[in-house]
């Protein structure tokens, strides 16, 4: 199905995402996995699609694996390129602030104690992957809960790059998801492995965590 935009007129303030951000709740409580397709309302994914892609891949750094004294590049792993997203864009500010609403609203709903958000876009070019992996080690890291969200307008099956989640360790055919604009998916970061197979053309995506707070008196611990 083609994605549809909602009208011009709607400012995102005009947007009730109660729903959404229930259903959110509802599926992750019940499979601790959400895949909601259009969740995202296109005037925000079309904004950040074209924000992110007049970039040029300026501000853009390979994608790495692990956090702080452990993060290194390998792209036998993954072979996408990021860009940080912070607040110094309104594009930017927005995308955290909607981010903050969810994080309310899950606490509220499930008690998840969520803390802080980190958020990069995503850009992987034609045959690029990233190999099955958690995004978070059990007591390793304070990365409680992952989202993608999907800014590609249009994506076929022959498109490639599909998210793959796996149920568990023995899963290997896993469950598929087209990365299409606005779909969104969130997962408890240290339970499902997932990879997103090669890409045959450019795709572009969102990816965020939402992490406890493990900062002590001694120690600042800033989200990246
Ligand atoms: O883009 C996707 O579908 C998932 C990306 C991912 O797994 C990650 O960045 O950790
Ligand atoms: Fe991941």
């Amino acid at each position: 199905m083609q994605y549809q935009p909602i009208p011009s007129c709607t400012t995102v303030a005009d947007i009730d995402f109660t729903p959404l951000f229930d259903q959110i709740a509802v599926d992750l409580e019940t499979h601790g996995v959400a895949v909601i397709p259009e969740a995202l309302p296109a005037t925000m994914a079309l904004e950040l699609y074209h924000y992110y892609r007049q970039l040029n891949g300026e501000l853009f750094d390979e994608a790495g694996i692990g956090r702080k004294q452990h993060f290194h590049h390998n792209e036998k792993v993954r072979s996408d390129k990021v860009c940080w997203i912070d607040g110094t864009s309104a594009t930017g500010e927005r995308w955290l602030t909607w981010l903050e609403m969810l994080k309310v609203h899950l606490n509220r709903r499930l008690f998840l104690g969520l803390f802080s958000v980190e958020s990069h876009f995503a850009h992987y070019q034609k045959g690029d992957f990233y190999k099955r992996h958690v995004d978070a080690f059990r007591g390793e890291s304070n990365r409680v809960l992952s989202l993608v969200t999907y800014l590609n307008p249009q994506w076929s099956e022959t498109d490639g790059g599909q998210l793959v989640i796996y149920h568990d360790k023995s899963d290997r055919a896993g469950t598929k998801i087209l990365p299409r604009m606005g779909t969104m998916v969130l997962f408890l970061s240290e339970v499902f492995e997932h990879e997103v197979l090669p890409a045959q053309k450019d795709r572009y995506s969102i990816a965020s965590w939402f992490r406890l707070n493990t900062t002590r008196s001694d120690r600042a611990d800033p989200p990246r």
